[in-house]
């Protein structure tokens, strides 16, 4: 009978109807105000001691000039400004990167927490439906913290119990729009914690002209570019095969080069082989000689090459059974990358049945045993869509270009990567800005990364077959 009904639920209980016997009364119970006071003041002085907590810095350039100034006169606390201020100043000015990571971007930090977060919260919460509204209280899942690094804001956020990570990952263009993003991201921080992303600024925006020729000979992720957040962009091509689909135009080839071109110290030296299949004859018939003679165009040529890369892998895998599990390239043994543009013409668009089934029936042998002998494909296509490529999930590593369709990111990326912010449908078409933007999904993590890869230019390619060229003369 006696039960402790919250907020707005017991004013529906007050109404009764006449001629019934009973009539139910809910005993409201005011609660005195000193402890209404109470509740309010602890409150204060935990939200108080917490914003010291994360943001010491901030609290610090506010409060110390307030205090001297209200303890001691103003004139002492223009000193006080002034002091730190002259040797800030001058830090800022000539090296903004440390002046940024110390003190910049916490302040930019407690500035975007207070007037961007803070302020819209609530209202974006309960309209986006992230908050609810349960027996008469409200659940707002709770922001945590918010940090800013050169380019993104991260907001920690606790989730409400109950609510999945798929429950927000619905909810990105409202998050994004509701905060003043562009877009967002979400990623699981840990149980019940997530890592918003929302970028101020693109740094990708720039193309990247083709990066200097390796120094070293190695196998080992090629650097291609770079990621979101500064990093170079390594792509693993050796134990692996991946498959780079993009609209015409989104800039496939400049990942296949950037690939060719990181890796020729390693075909200098013996230890790597790049063979190319060309059957739209555009792409990679600009740089035939670095193919050493590995180089098909016709989908005969194409079937005929796939057979013999099927063959030599086949050798291979008989000659390391019993001996090695792993591969590891020599120049009796070297790393066989084969390169495919539009993989396409050669599994779907042909009218040759029997060298489709041949060119399919090849790829899939090279895809699904090639890895462990040191075999790998790096194939480009323009429609991800399974009738195209029936084999696309033997593609351990993928990465979406910019797509036609919003549908298409998952068909590339896997289930829930655009959920998750590979907004790969929405990458510009002007090709300064969009070509070779792109998301990777890396097998270890679900997370997809934004990353733009280097531009090799016509004149970039020509110069480095015309060191193949030369090698051949001498
Ligand atoms: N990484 C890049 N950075 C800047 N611009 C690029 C980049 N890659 C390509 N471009 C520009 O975009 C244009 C189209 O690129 P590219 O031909 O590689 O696209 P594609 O995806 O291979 O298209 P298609 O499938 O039609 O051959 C290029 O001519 C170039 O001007």
């Amino acid at each position: 009978m006696f039960k402790k009904l919250p907020g707005d639920e017991t004013r529906a209980l007050v109404s009764t109807t006449p001629d019934t016997a009973v009539v139910f009364r809910p005993a409201v119970i005011r609660t005195p105000a000193a402890v209404t006071i109470a509740i309010f003041i602890g409150r204060l002085l935990i939200g108080l001691v917490r914003i010291v907590w994360r943001h010491p810095v901030a609290v610090a350039v506010l409060a110390v000039p307030s205090v001297v100034a209200w303890l001691y006169g103003w004139r002492l606390a223009l000193v006080v400004v002034w002091i730190p201020f002259s040797v800030l100043l001058p830090w800022a000015l000539f090296n903004r990167d440390s002046f940024n990571a110390w003190f910049g971007r916490r302040l930019l930090a407690f500035w975007r927490l207070i007037w961007v977060y803070r302020r819209h919260w609530h209202a974006v919460m309960v309209i986006s439906g992230l908050a609810r509204h349960l027996r008469g209280r409200d659940y707002v899942p709770r922001l945590v913290r918010v940090r800013c690094t050169s380019w993104a804001d991260l907001v920690s956020v606790k989730m409400l119990t109950g609510q999945a990570v798929t429950d927000w990952a619905d909810r990105i263009e409202h998050l994004a729009h509701g905060f003043g993003a562009t877009s967002c991201r979400v990623s699981v921080a840990r149980a019940g914690r997530l890592l918003l992303t929302f970028p101020r600024r693109d740094p990708l925006a720039v193309p990247l002209p083709a990066l200097a020729l390796p120094e070293t000979v190695s196998v080992e992720p090629v650097e291609i570019g770079i990621c979101e957040d500064g990093r170079p962009w390594r792509l693993k091509v050796h134990g692996t095969h991946v498959l780079v689909a993009g609209a015409t135009g989104a800039g496939k080839g400049s990942i296949l080069w950037s690939v060719i071109r990181a890796l020729l110290p390693a075909v200098w030296s013996g230890i790597t082989q790049i063979w190319g299949l060309d059957p739209k004859l555009m792409e990679l018939s600009f740089g035939r000689a670095i193919f050493e003679g590995h180089y098909a165009a016709t989908p005969e040529e194409c079937a005929d090459l796939l057979d013999e890369a099927v063959s030599l892998m086949q050798k291979r895998a008989a000659k390391f059974a019993g001996v090695q599990r792993e591969h590891i390239p020599t120049v009796e043994d070297p790393f066989i990358l084969v390169v495919v543009d539009e993989v396409a013409f050669l599994t779907a668009y042909q009218s040759d049945r029997a060298l489709k089934q041949r060119t399919m029936a090849a790829l899939a042998t090279l895809t699904t045993q090639g890895r462990a002998v040191g075999f790998g494909v790096l194939a480009a296509l323009q429609d991800p869509r399974k009738d195209v490529l029936t084999i696309r999930n033997l593609f351990p590593d993928k990465i979406a270009l910019r797509l036609d369709e919003s549908e298409q990111v998952d068909m590339v990326l896997g289930d829930g990567a655009r959920d998750r912010g590979a907004l790969a449908d929405h990458i510009s078409f002007i090709p300064s800005e969009g070509a070779g933007v792109g998301y990777v999904r890396l097998e270890t993590s679900p997370d997809p990364i934004r990353v733009r890869a280097a531009y090799v230019s016509d004149a970039d390619i020509r110069e480095m077959a015309a060191l193949f060229e030369t090698e051949e003369t001498v």
